[in-house]
């Protein structure tokens, strides 16, 4: 029987990095990853006063009138930099359903000092490195901002990590398709609710993430995972913790052994107190090198059995998510 529930898991004895609480976070997190591919995790290492400057720095940003924000709107519909308003977006129009806009506006950054060369200009780097975009007048927001991004590259390389002891390969198996890595830190912000949303409409409509997994820190309850037994049940909320989901290239990498698992954003309750309050979250989406081939790996096939998907590189298939979408009239985003 799959855990229904997700779990929260310390990640203290991978860090004093003795073999057996290696093994023991690994045989945790590979659980968590095949039943319900959401955990908690604590003893992250990622400094709060560091959190706390995003989140800060984040909430001048969309404080501001939004005539000061669509001064770094985002470029282009495959350039997911800078800021999207509310009702531009919709994460369930990634599932083919038409759905009314999410109640959320968002800004994004990818990598920055990338350097100008071949492989990070060239035609194959596709939109992968484009330039970030920044707000003027918070003096801390640029930062903050990469400095976070760093962190989370840092934190996402140790959870890969624990993946590949997870998944008995080398622990180091991950890493030189990751030292590229084309991920995204978006920060969504979901205004007050003061008027009933449309039939449908949520904070963020129900979908799966696209990449090999995602760090996200609610600052608040309403995030939510379709488990095994068709529930939607509530991810807990442990201070200091992060929220971590695998995402669609890591289910096809693993032939579908580890779920990447459907979640949404629920909107508050209907009383007063919880309508007037605005929830923010930083979110992570990891995404190896463009170049980095996703072929399903040797511990994911039973003797006798067939990969299920074709190999396919991390861009393409971070661009085929993409495509899905235009061709639905909806916007990428997760
Ligand atoms: O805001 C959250 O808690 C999660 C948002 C999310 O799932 C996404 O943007 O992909
Ligand atoms: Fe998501």
């Amino acid at each position: 029987m799959p855990a229904l529930n997700v779990p929260v898991i310390d990640l203290q004895p991978y860090f004093a990095g003795t073999p057996e609480g290696k093994a023991a976070v690994a045989r945790a997190v590979g659980d968590a990853c095949r039943d319900i591919g959401f955990l908690v995790i604590t003893s992250h290492q990622i400094p709060a006063v560091l959190v706390e400057r995003v989140a800060k720095a984040s909430q001048q940003f969309f404080a501001l009138p939004l005539a000061e924000k669509r001064k770094v709107d985002r470029p282009r519909i495959d350039a997911v930099r800078g800021f999207s308003a509310v009702g531009e977006e919709g994460l369930s129009y990634s599932l083919e359903a038409v759905a009314p806009p999410d109640l959320k506006e968002s800004f994004s950054i990818g990598p920055s000092n990338v350097p100008d060369d071949e492989y990070h200009r060239g035609e194959a780097a596709g939109p992968h490195f484009e330039p970030n975009s920044w707000p003027e007048g918070i003096p801390d927001f640029r930062a903050a901002y990469t400095e976070y991004f760093d962190a989370m590259s840092g934190l996402a390389r140790s959870l890969m990590r624990i993946f590949a002891l997870a998944l008995a390969l080398p622990e180091k198996f991950f890493d030189d398709k990751i030292d590229e890595h084309i991920s995204m830190l978006r920060v969504l912000s979901y205004p007050p609710q003061r008027e009933a949303p449309l039939p449908g409409q949520m904070r963020a409509g129900a979908h799966s993430d696209y990449g090999s997994l995602t760090i996200v820190l609610p600052d608040g309850p309403g995030l939510q995972v379709f488990n095994k037994a068709g529930q939607w049940v509530d991810v807990p909320m442990v201070p200091g913790s992060f929220v971590v989901n695998i995402a669609d290239l890591m289910m096809q990498w693993t032939n579908d052994t580890w779920v990447s698992t459907l979640h949404r954003v629920a909107n508050p309750p209907l009383d007063d107190a919880a309508r007037n309050t605005r929830r923010q979250s930083l979110v992570f989406f990891h995404q190896p090198n463009y170049d980095a081939m996703v072929e399903c790996l040797p511990s994911c096939l039973a003797p006798g059995e067939k990969p299920r998907y074709a190999p396919i590189s991390s861009g393409d298939h971070l661009k085929s998510k993409f495509v899905k979408q235009t061709t639905l009239g909806g916007t990428a985003t997760a």
